[in-house]
């Protein structure tokens, strides 16, 4: 147990996909670590008629993702986990029926001390975000002058510039900044949070981490899978909007940011959100045109099977040019990034689930040995969001034996070489973050828009100019040929597991 206020945990959208496979079994984990307060109640509600019993059993005694933790743990466990969570519906329309779900949370405030710390968090579709907050403020379920109050808001947030600001404002209508906490689950993984350590704890990173040693920057995120069920969802947004937008500009602020003057929420976001604002918007349609690549992927055949294209999948239009690839090359109009490239590429079907960053360093001024083999020349620090978290670098070394002759040698850190290297679920982090009431991993409203600016010239361009192509690529190869284009006269992506004896952690779709 720690000393977290009591509390108590309101999930609208308690049926769906989210709270079953992401929030429940985060919970959970947050419960048998003992990290939740000691009066703890999560309540959900949907419009689905369940009772707190069949709730329990929806998300807790079936769930596949609890399934194996549950054995573990045995019978008792599970069950006192289990009288924590409670069920109220709302009835066919969240417009009515607030005033019943405001007399139960004060019913079970009551019952279970409570003392009026409320969290909502809204798992339903954008749509009907504000008319919640709306509710939740009619029934003065907003007001902090007894317990606090906290607002969480899932993803997407916003579909362009515009309906950004707009739910900003609505949002802002009802609950202060302060009470918002925008989810970005990118922001919850260990290794993203470890950037700013690496950065600004070592003296040997950050004296060299601008345009003076850095020739260029680069980031990957790539998943195997294609759009597993969600073509309805994926076909209206894409790689830009569904993972571009957010979390890998979440990444780009934390490689760009400049030092904070401390850790606290405000001061991390307010350098986070100033090297967003400097993006350089693309509006032009030839900088569009030489900067932006989108793909689509084909059906192929990847270890014997026999994988569907995008076009063939459920719920996507079988004309479509929704982009499942999205590359963009970019800069950063400021002192410490001017004219170093940024390079970003996200993608769906891709042969790997990775997610990295490579921080490619200059050559030396002066090369006065003989390269040899693969060395390139240049030193990298290649940060492996996911899998195998941790921090490669890549640096030259004497051959052994005559003359100096230099090859590529590794540094490899592994989280999981950690006595303490168990990485805590995104989710897990993030919800026990909003219990304490620290924002720092949460994204904030100038941010947000911030990232929309940059990518709305972008979506425009894609969906509107003739010259904007969606290349098909093969399912199961790193995208479309073009994209190599991207990266002029330095070198092409750096496709993980190329070189197996390099990083055979990696790679070990290509060892099968
Ligand atoms: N699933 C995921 O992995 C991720 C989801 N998200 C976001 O989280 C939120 C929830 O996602 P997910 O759980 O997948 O969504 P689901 O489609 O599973 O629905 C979530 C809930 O919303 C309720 N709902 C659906 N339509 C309406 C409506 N028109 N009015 C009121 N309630 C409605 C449903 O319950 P009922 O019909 O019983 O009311 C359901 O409980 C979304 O904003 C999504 O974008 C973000 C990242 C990942
Ligand atoms: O938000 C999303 O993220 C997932 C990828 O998350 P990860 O933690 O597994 O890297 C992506 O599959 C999904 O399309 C997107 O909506």
């Amino acid at each position: 147990m720690n000393n977290l206020d009591n509390q108590m945990l309101i999930i609208f959208g308690a049926s769906g996909d989210l709270t079953v496979r992401k929030l429940i079994p985060a919970l959970y984990d947050l419960y048998t670590g003992n990290f939740l307060p000691e009066n703890f109640v999560v309540l959900g509600v949907s419009r689905s008629n369940l009772s707190d019993e069949a709730f329990r059993e929806k998300v807790v005694y079936s769930s596949d993702f609890l399934k194996e933790r549950i054995e573990k743990d045995g019978k008792e466990k599970v069950e006192s986990f289990a009288n924590m969570l409670f069920y109220e519906d709302l009835g066919d329309s969240y417009d009515t029926d607030f005033e019943k779900l405001s007399n139960r949370i004060a019913g079970l405030d009551t019952k279970f001390k409570i003392n009026r710390n409320y969290i909502f968090y809204l798992s339903i579709p954008p749509s009907i975000y504000e008319v919640v907050a709306k509710n939740l403020a009619d029934q003065k379920l907003n007001d902090e002058s007894n317990g606090w109050k906290r607002l969480i808001v899932e993803k997407p947030f916003g579909y362009s510039l515009e309906t950004a600001k707009e739910l900003n404002v609505g949002l802002q209508k009802y609950f202060k900044e302060t009470q918002i906490f925008r989810i970005d689950h990118y922001l919850g993984k260990e290794t993203v949070q470890n950037i700013l350590v690496t950065r600004f704890s070592n003296s040997i990173f950050e004296p060299l981490w601008n345009r003076n040693y850095i020739r260029h920057i680069e980031i990957t995120n790539a998943e195997s899978v294609g759009v597993e069920g969600r073509g309805g969802y994926y076909d209206k947004s894409g790689a830009l909007r569904d993972m571009f937008q957010n979390h890998l500009m979440q990444i780009v602020s934390i490689i760009a940011m400049e030092p904070p003057i401390n850790d606290s929420p405000e001061e991390i976001r307010n350098e986070k959100v100033k090297a967003l604002q400097s993006l350089r918007i693309m509006n032009d349609e030839k900088t569009l045109f030489e900067n932006t690549i989108k793909g689509q992927y084909l059906s192929a055949v990847i270890g014997g099977n026999k994988v569907k294209g995008y076009r063939e999948e459920e719920g996507v239009a079988a004309d479509s040019t929704t982009e499942t690839f999205a590359a963009i090359k970019f800069f950063i109009d400021n002192w410490r990034w001017k004219d170093v490239p940024f390079y970003v590429r996200t993608a769906k079907r891709m042969p790997t689930k990775v997610t990295e960053v490579v921080i490619h360093f200059k050559s030396p001024h002066h090369q006065i040995f003989n390269e040899q083999g693969v060395y390139d020349n240049d030193n990298k620090l290649i940060i492996r969001i996911q899998p195998d978290e941790g921090i490669l670098m890549k640096f030259g070394v004497k051959v052994p034996g005559q003359g100096f002759n230099v090859e590529s040698a590794n540094m490899d850190f592994y989280y999981s070489s950690l006595d303490d290297g168990d990485i805590m679920d995104a989710y897990e982090r993030l919800l026990l973050d909003a219990m304490q009431g620290d924002a720092t991993l949460y994204a904030r409203a100038d941010e947000v828009e911030a990232s929309w600016k940059f990518v709305d010239p972008i979506l425009n361009y894609w969906a509107t100019s003739k010259t904007a192509i969606t290349h098909g690529y093969s399912a199961g190869v790193w995208g479309p040929k073009n994209a190599d284009d991207l990266i002029d006269g330095i070198e092409m992506w750096r496709n993980p597991c190329e070189n197996l004896a390099d990083e055979p952690s990696y790679c070990v779709f290509k060892k099968k």
